[in-house]
């Protein structure tokens, strides 16, 4: 049904109310639907008692009145069809008598003209046998025409693929560095890159230690360990093997031990009074070479100033200490005026000055390289750790110079006897092509004196053809 919007104070009110509500600025409050309406079949009337509630749209209308009205009713008066059109199109209540029309949108209207020239007589049509407004019932029509033929088009387009954008995980140029998601990303990739760097060192040390597993030790080095009682044993089998396990190593100060206690030094050599008497940090500082001499030489914190006590048996005359670098200088000791035994500063880890513990290995270099009467170098490796670059650059030192050395392992309390055995088996293998060394590797423990009695006597054999 065609609305009719009077000015009554009543309508006016809720009319605005309701276009306020939706927030429309469509023409002072109209929202389309109405304007549609309005442009096809509505009329706006003038009550006689007309409330304005906007007065500048009132002066408006006033003004259109004004303009058009004139002109309006001249156009009406010259020419009857056209007057009749606009009185089907206008003037609608003008059956129901109402006397003054305005309009509102001189543009609404010339579209209104134009709309119905296209519908021209079925409007008229409908208007007569339907109360219903033809205009929207064909706009309605049209719509619902037009979204079926959307749909088919729909149906009839291939359907557009999706634009994949691929991102690059890595390139975080285009991104914020303060983005957190960015940050997380980073540290958890370095994160990875760590585990993955610490899973590759794990490999490694594991392939180390499985080779090391690997390898089978030879009879004689396997009994050699097992008649000394070297690795890390039990008391009570130190104790079948008639060791007094109560001696602790430095009460264990007696050079002519009989057999109540633990061992009784057979080589006589090492039975002499052991005597410090020189010490030098430069080779110009070197004593005489008058007798045959033996050195002791290794990593820091080996073992070196230990083994020369137990082997004597007079614990302080070589300080040792647990603090690696303790030695700093090379240390000359006489044996009962028959062999110099020469305890050597430790290399590699030790706390002292980078260039002071250059300058330690530098002499022990040129010591072993140059001196004049060394009968032989211990090599002294820990036979936990095994051989390290250090060892093996001391060893191609004394290779070259033609230095008689041999390895003597130490601690060897501190591992299980086949793990003394596979060492021992490791470093024969490695220099067993040496021409210099001196076989075979030696295994010691200067805290429980395993293997002492052995070396003793490899050792002594240097003193026995020394002329006096
Ligand atoms: N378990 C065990 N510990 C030992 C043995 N020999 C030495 N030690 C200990 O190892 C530490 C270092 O001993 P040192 O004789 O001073 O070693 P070093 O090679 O002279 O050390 P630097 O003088 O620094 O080169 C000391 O705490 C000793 O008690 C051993 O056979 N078994
Ligand atoms: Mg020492």
């Amino acid at each position: 049904m065609a609305k009719e919007f009077t000015n009554s104070p009543k309508s006016n009110l809720k009319f605005r109310s309701r276009s306020s509500k939706n927030g429309d600025n469509n023409g002072g409050g109209f929202d389309k639907q109405e304007r549609g309406k309005m442009g096809s079949s509505k009329k706006f009337t003038k009550e006689k008692t007309p409330f304005r509630a906007n007065p500048l749209k009132v002066s408006s209308l006033e003004s259109n009145k004004k303009k058009f009205g004139d002109k309006r009713k001249k156009f009406e008066d010259f020419s009857g069809k056209s007057s009749k059109k606009s009185d089907s199109n206008f003037d609608k209540k003008s059956n129901k008598g109402e006397k003054k029309h305005f309009r509102m949108n001189t543009v609404k209207d010339s579209s209104f003209e134009t709309g119905k020239k296209n519908f021209g007589d079925k409007r008229n049509n409908f208007e007569e046998g339907s109360s219903k407004v033809p205009f929207l019932n064909s706009e309605k029509k049209f719509w619902f025409k037009k979204k079926n033929v959307e749909d088919d088009s729909v149906e009839a387009k291939p359907k557009k693929k999706k634009r994949v954008i691929k991102i690059d995980r890595y390139d975080f140029s285009n991104k914020r560095l303060d983005d957190g998601n960015v940050l997380n990303e980073i540290t958890n990739q370095q994160k990875k890159k760590k585990e993955e760097q610490k899973e590759d060192v794990e490999k490694v040390e594991l392939s180390m230690n499985a080779q090391f597993r690997a390898i089978q030790p030879s009879p004689s080095i396997f009994t050699f360990v097992e008649d000394n009682l070297l690795g890390r044993r039990r008391d009570i089998d130190l104790r079948r093997a008639g060791y007094n396990t109560e001696l602790s190593w430095p009460l264990d100060n007696i050079p002519f031990s009989t057999s109540t206690e633990r061992e009784r030094i057979e080589e006589s050599v090492f039975r002499n009074k052991l005597e410090f008497f020189a010490a030098a940090k430069v080779s110009s500082s070197f004593p005489p070479p008058d007798l045959p001499e033996i050195a002791f030489a290794g990593r820091s914190n080996v073992g070196k100033s230990s083994l020369l006590n137990s082997l004597t048996r007079q614990w302080g005359v070589v300080r040792t200490s647990d603090k690696p670098g303790h030695t700093q200088t090379i240390n000359f000791f006489n044996l009962g005026k028959k062999l110099n035994l020469v305890d050597l500063p430790g290399y590699g880890f030790a706390y002292a000055k980078e260039e002071v513990k250059e300058a330690w290995e530098d002499l022990v270099k040129e010591y072993v390289s140059t001196r004049i009467g060394l009968k032989r170098v211990c090599l002294l490796i820990d036979t936990k750790w095994g051989m390290k670059p250090r060892d093996i650059e001391l060893v191609h030192l004394m290779e070259r110079y033609q230095t008689k050395y041999q390895i003597v392992l130490t601690k060897t309390d501190t591992v299980f006897p086949l793990d003394v055995a596979r060492r021992a088996m490791q470093i024969e293998e490695t220099l067993k092509q040496h021409k210099s060394i001196v076989q075979p590797v030696m295994m010691v423990s200067s805290r429980s004196g395993a293997g002492i009695r052995s070396l003793r006597t490899a050792l002594g054999k240097i003193a026995r053809f020394v002329k006096p």
